[in-house]
């Protein structure tokens, strides 16, 4: 794993979670973009190297409206970039990580996901993230 590509951050107004982020850290979002397959809409912030995506679920079945149900808004995720995404959800798989999808699924911002169950992880959602070359 090579760097934080991004940690996701579950809001219940993506509208409002923008104007917040945008005070907080000084820059604009440089993007939002609907992933429909997970039932999310995302804005990204850059802060140096790594990102910060905001997720709005977009119905009541996407995992974000789940979590805030539960949990409340706050951190959901944190996402790893990785240079081998197939590589490195096997190597994980021989440890015993639990991998919450069997092949590489398409995500935001260009990029190949795998998420990995949280209960393995001391309780935190994790992706990997491998950019599509
Ligand atoms: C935009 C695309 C992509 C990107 O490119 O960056 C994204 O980031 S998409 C982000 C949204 N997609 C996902 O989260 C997909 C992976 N998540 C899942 O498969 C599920 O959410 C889950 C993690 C398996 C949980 O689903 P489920 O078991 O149906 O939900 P429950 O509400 O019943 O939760 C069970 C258990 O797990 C705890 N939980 C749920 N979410 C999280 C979380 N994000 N972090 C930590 N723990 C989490 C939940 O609280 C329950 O715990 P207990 O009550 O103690 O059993
Ligand atoms: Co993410």
């Amino acid at each position: 794993m090579t760097n934080v590509e991004h940690i996701g951050i579950a809001v219940k107004n993506l509208s409002e979670g923008n104007a917040v982020y945008e005070k907080l850290l000084g820059v604009a979002p440089y993007k939002s973009e609907e992933v429909a397959s997970e039932g999310v809409m995302t804005s990204f912030f850059k802060v140096g190297s790594t990102k910060i995506e905001l997720l709005e679920g977009t119905n009541d079945l996407s995992p974000i409206s789940k979590f805030i149900e539960k949990r409340g808004e706050g951190i959901h995720h944190v996402a790893f970039e990785v240079n081998d995404i197939k590589t490195e959800m096997e190597r994980l798989r021989k440890e015993g990580f639990v991998l919450l999808n069997e092949e590489p699924k398409k995500g935001a911002d260009n990029k190949l996901v795998c998420f990995v169950h949280p209960k393995g992880t001391n309780g935190v959602l994790v992706e990997l993230c491998q950019e599509i070359r």
